[in-house]
């Protein structure tokens, strides 16, 4: 007679979602973007992207279809022109709020300046730590040091390779963590390229699949205990410990972070200082080391020889110079960045309460909106011309650069872009130097492993994380 409790419950649910997607189809504002009709419909299928972890190349796609703006669902879109990231990441300074993704990079359950999702707070915190990573600060004997020893360490480890090379995404990492633990701890910083015990610290750090998990905390947080079953969260025992005891250390040295933090006005509790430095330690290993595997890759790819050759040719004629004196390193650096930027998916915010005009379209107050750097580094030609191509040189026209450098969205824009970015090109410019002006690098004939970018969270890597490179003397 009657049916069943549960038909009748997902007629309801069945009719009440048809209702939404009409109402949304007919008046939202979102309507009138750009985009394929479902995504008006539904998020299901960005979802689909998200976890099978094609959500960049979704996305570029749409935008190669639709142009530089592209509704992805029915509350988020995604941009590629310079006025949109002008608007979304520098208005007012620090542009929008960041959106509840953020909460996936809280530390020691405690929000960090990267996971705060408001811009006053977040405005605070960074006061006391912005001094920290000025370059002025990243110049001194101090800071430079420390990354000096650990770019001899690599070369050395280069030279012991001999004729069968070693797997430079393994010691290109371990270089990122003791350069990165180097500017938190000083004295207390790690010697992953020659101690077994911090190298296991680098792989708990690098090599994880926490994809899934953490998505799904991202996407239903009321069931992430049920996920975290499911799906193992990433395990970081000997990272967090490494950080809660470094952190407690109170004479690391006046050149670190964790002196600044324990010497600032604000009293900072001790576990906001280590959530803090567990942040950048992370920050600091698989973007730096990503970004020199996988440029160190390209350079070692016949087409670019001609790249290493330049290189030297600039170091010998600048022997005295500083490394930001080197145009044409800085060149090379930075078109890794632009082609292979370990942070190439979006950076979501939220559209202030009231809405806002973005790129010409209306778009209302708390609707996701964001970048990706993979499709604003490939898809503005008339900027970056054969933006598919490994191309150094594109950076050393003063005209044209000007304009590249206020699309280079590699370390983001705004008051929250990357704090470190100063640190990371000093590390990048310091290892460079060192490599290239002793050896011309290779392809391993045993190197099987695939350097297609295999996206994360919000970050990519080598999809195979290895990169087996040779190390041949210049004579
Ligand atoms: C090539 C290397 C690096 C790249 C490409 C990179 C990229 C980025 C990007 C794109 C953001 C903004 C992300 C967002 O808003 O969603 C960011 C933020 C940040 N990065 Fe980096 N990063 C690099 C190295 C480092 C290093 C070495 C450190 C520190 C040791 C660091 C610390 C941070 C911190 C603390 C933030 C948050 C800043 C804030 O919220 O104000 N990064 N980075």
């Amino acid at each position: 007679m009657f049916a069943p409790l549960w038909q009748i419950s997902a007629g309801a649910a069945t009719l009440i979602w048809l209702c939404i997607a009409i109402y949304r189809a007919l008046f939202s504002p979102l309507s009138k973007l750009p985009g394929p009709t479902y995504t008006i419909l539904s998020e299901f299928y960005l979802l689909i992207q998200e976890f099978t972890g094609k959500r960049r190349e979704y996305i570029h796609e749409l935008h190669k279809r639709y142009g530089p703006v592209v509704r992805l669902g029915p509350n988020e879109v995604s941009f590629t022109s310079l006025e949109a990231m002008k608007e979304i990441y520098s208005s007012g300074g620090s542009g929008y709020d960041k959106t509840e993704f953020y909460t996936l990079f809280k530390q020691f359950n405690t929000r960090t300046m990267f996971s705060t999702l408001d811009k006053g707070t977040h405005s605070q915190k960074k006061r006391f730590i912005a001094g920290q990573y000025a370059n002025t600060n990243i110049m001194r004997s101090q800071v430079m040091g420390g990354i000096q020893d650990r770019a001899d360490a690599f070369v050395r480890k280069c030279v012991e390779s001999g004729k069968s090379g070693i797997d430079a995404y393994v010691y290109l990492h371990c270089f990122a963590l003791d350069c990165a633990s180097h500017h938190l701890f000083g004295r207390y910083g790690t010697h992953s390229i020659e101690k077994k015990e911090d190298l296991e610290m680098m792989e708990e750090q690098s090599y994880h699949d926490s994809l899934k998990s953490n998505l799904a905390q991202y996407r239903w947080p009321t069931m992430s205990e049920i996920f975290e079953k499911i799906f193992k969260p990433r395990p970081s025992p000997i990272a967090n410990q490494y950080v809660l005891d470094s952190s407690q250390k109170l004479d690391a040295g006046e050149q670190t972070l964790i002196h600044k933090l324990q010497n600032s006005k604000d009293n900072f509790q001790q576990i906001q200082m280590a959530a803090e430095c567990m942040d950048h330690l992370a920050a600091g290993i698989d973007t730096t080391g990503d970004a020199l595997c996988f440029l160190m890759y390209q350079l070692s790819l016949p087409e670019s020889w001609h790249v290493q050759d330049f290189l030297l040719k600039e170091f010998n004629d600048n022997k005295e110079k500083s490394l930001d004196e080197l145009p044409y390193l800085d060149a090379v650096i930075k078109e890794g960045l632009r082609c292979f930027p370990p942070i190439p998916m979006s950076q979501p915010r939220y559209v202030p309460a009231g809405g806002r005009t973005i790129d010409g379209y209306f778009v209302p107050g708390g609707v996701i909106v964001s970048c990706q750097a993979w499709s604003v580094h490939l898809l503005n030609e008339n900027i970056f011309v054969k933006g598919d191509e490994f191309l150094p040189e594109r950076w050393l026209n003063t005209e044209t650069s000007v304009e590249m450098n206020r699309y280079f969205f590699a370390f983001g824009a705004g008051g929250r872009g990357c704090i470190g970015r100063h640190l990371a090109m000093a590390e990048m410019k310091c290892l460079l130097r060192e490599v290239y002006s002793r050896f011309k690098t290779r392809l391993a004939p045993d190197m099987k492993g695939r350097m297609t970018l295999s996206d994360q969270v919000i970050s990519s890597r080598p999809l195979d994380q290895t990169c087996k490179l040779i190390f041949e003397p210049l004579s």
